[in-house]
């Protein structure tokens, strides 16, 4: 089925990315809808990263093409990150700052007009639930108190795409809750389109409206958590995990994959 463009917040077009001999990313073809949560699901070094990484500029892809929020990702950058989110697995807010200074100083970076500023930074904050905390630095914050300030620093210029990279990695399961219930309320409020990625089967099923579960560089399979649990025949995600993605998630076992993951894990944790 053809989505008209204005539905459309992500498209690939045989996007590829490779390191020397190794293909990361593999001649993807991804839609996702606007106001939909899709995660982008994998083991270690299926790509995920890789993609992301891409989408949001950071990257140039080897070859292929991309569009985000109707903006090239080859010929219109800058148009590009006017409209997106990021929050990464390794950048963290200031902890020498507070919650508000840090926002103030995404604010600056953002153009977000000077008399507007207070007011945008306290509503972000009480969005994320942070308004408490606003005053106290950084370093103080809970894991998922932190976190959940890195989204707010990524949606102070209201982005309409947000890219997660991991959002829930080392929470305890109180504060993943709290972050479901944030970005879902972020969706709800902003028709913020996300794309996350996740090792969490659970965040997949409870959060996302569909799945792409990534092997090698290429989509194993897409669709809803139900749709692939029809698809594999199975009630369990992490046997639709295994099913599409096969049973051992060492095929590129990669130090540093290993290393940024336990870095982030140690950070919010
Ligand atoms: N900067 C880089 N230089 C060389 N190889 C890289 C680089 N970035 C990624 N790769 C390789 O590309 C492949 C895909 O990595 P990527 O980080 O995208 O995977 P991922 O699915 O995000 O994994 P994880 O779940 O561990 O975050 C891996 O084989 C990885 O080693």
């Amino acid at each position: 089925m053809q989505l008209p463009t204005t539905d459309i917040a992500i498209q690939t077009d045989r996007l590829t990315r490779s390191f020397g001999s190794n293909v990361a990313v593999r001649e993807l073809n991804l839609t996702v809808r606007s106001g939909e949560i899709f995660g982008l699901l994998g083991p270690n070094g299926a790509g995920k990263t890789t993609t992301i990484k891409m989408l949001t500029t950071m990257l140039p892809p080897s070859s292929g093409a991309a569009t985000v929020a109707g903006h090239s990702i080859l010929c219109d950058s800058i148009g590009v990150r006017k409209r997106i989110g990021y929050v990464s697995q390794m950048i963290s807010a200031d902890g020498a700052l507070t919650g508000f200074e840090n926002l103030l100083l995404f604010a600056r970076i953002y153009n977000v007009p000077r008399r507007k500023r207070t007011q945008r930074i306290d509503e972000t904050l009480a969005f994320m639930g942070l308004t408490e905390a606003r005053d106290k630095l950084v370093c103080t914050y809970s894991g998922g108190m932190i976190r959940r300030l890195e989204i707010a620093l990524s949606m102070l210029h209201r982005p309409e795409v947000l890219f997660l990279d991991e959002p829930t990695i080392g929470l305890d399961p109180a504060a993943r809750l709290q972050v479901w219930k944030r970005l879902k309320e972020l969706l709800e409020t902003f028709g913020t389109t996300i794309l996350l990625t996740t090792h969490d089967m659970e965040e997949a099923e409870e959060l996302c409206d569909r799945i792409a579960i990534m092997k090698e560089g290429v989509i194993a399979a897409e669709g809803s958590a139900e749709e692939l649990k029809q698809r594999a025949g199975t009630e369990s995600m992490n046997q639709v995990f295994i099913h599409f993605a096969g049973e051992f998630s060492d095929s590129k076992p990669n130090f540093r994959d290993i290393n940024r993951a336990r870095r982030t894990a140690k950070r919010l944790g």
